[in-house]
């Protein structure tokens, strides 16, 4: 069955956030050289693409990724389109059946250059998280590199969904996928220490 990819590609060159980690992929012990095989060695920021916030992100008492419940990244997930809005609240969301829905994908359609950083980005209002969590969703995934605008230091979507035990997914790609129930797939790496992790994103269409 076919696999939807919605995840960005890693390669060097791929935008990051100002001033963090940028990404590389180098062959560092070539075929040549080790006699056998080439070597890769990688460097980025975690969130970097398609990736996963702990809430070590943003919390130092907050959970690693090891730490996480893997099963909220894999099962049966509903994509809506919200695009059109510089912020999505409560509000937003008020005509959407979301009974059921336990992973909820939103796409903003607000990056709207992949091949750069965006400069603003559609966020989550403060209203959003509790709304949610009266539905039973128990993870966000979204388009964007955050949650919250670009420049927040107070990360308010950030700590609302995670004080409402909802886990975040962030940059993922969704431009080319119909709105609709998918089986989502975005398992983390076993990182024990990690603020978070690159995922490889994809849905699963149901065949009916
Ligand atoms: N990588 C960064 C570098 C510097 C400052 C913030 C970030 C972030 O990633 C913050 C954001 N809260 C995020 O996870 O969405
Ligand atoms: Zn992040
Ligand atoms: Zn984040």
């Amino acid at each position: 069955m076919t696999l939807i990819d919605i995840s960005r590609p890693l390669q060097n060159g791929t935008p990051t956030w100002p001033g963090d980690t940028a990404f590389s992929y180098e062959v560092s012990w070539s075929k040549e050289q080790s006699g056998s095989v080439n070597v890769g060695k990688l460097t980025m920021s975690i969130h970097t693409g398609t990736h996963i916030d702990s809430p070590f992100h943003f919390d130092n008492d907050g959970r690693k990724v090891m730490e996480l419940d893997l099963q909220l990244y894999i099962g049966p997930a509903r994509m809506i389109d919200v695009s059109g809005r510089s912020s999505i609240g409560a509000d937003d969301l008020a005509a959407y059946d979301l009974e059921g829905v336990t992973r909820l994908l939103l796409r903003t359609n607000s990056w709207t250059n992949a091949n750069e950083f965006p400069a603003q980005i559609t966020y989550l209002r403060a209203d959003l998280a509790p709304f949610l969590h009266a539905r039973g969703i128990r993870l966000i995934g979204v388009d964007v590199p955050s949650v919250d605008p670009l420049d927040s230091k107070e990360l308010a979507a950030h700590h609302g969904l995670h004080s409402h035990d909802i886990h975040i997914l962030e940059g993922l790609a969704l431009e080319h996928v119909a709105p609709g129930d998918y089986e989502l797939i975005a398992l983390p790496l076993p990182l024990t220490e990690a603020d978070g992790s690159p995922v490889r994103a994809v849905l699963r269409p149901y065949t009916t």
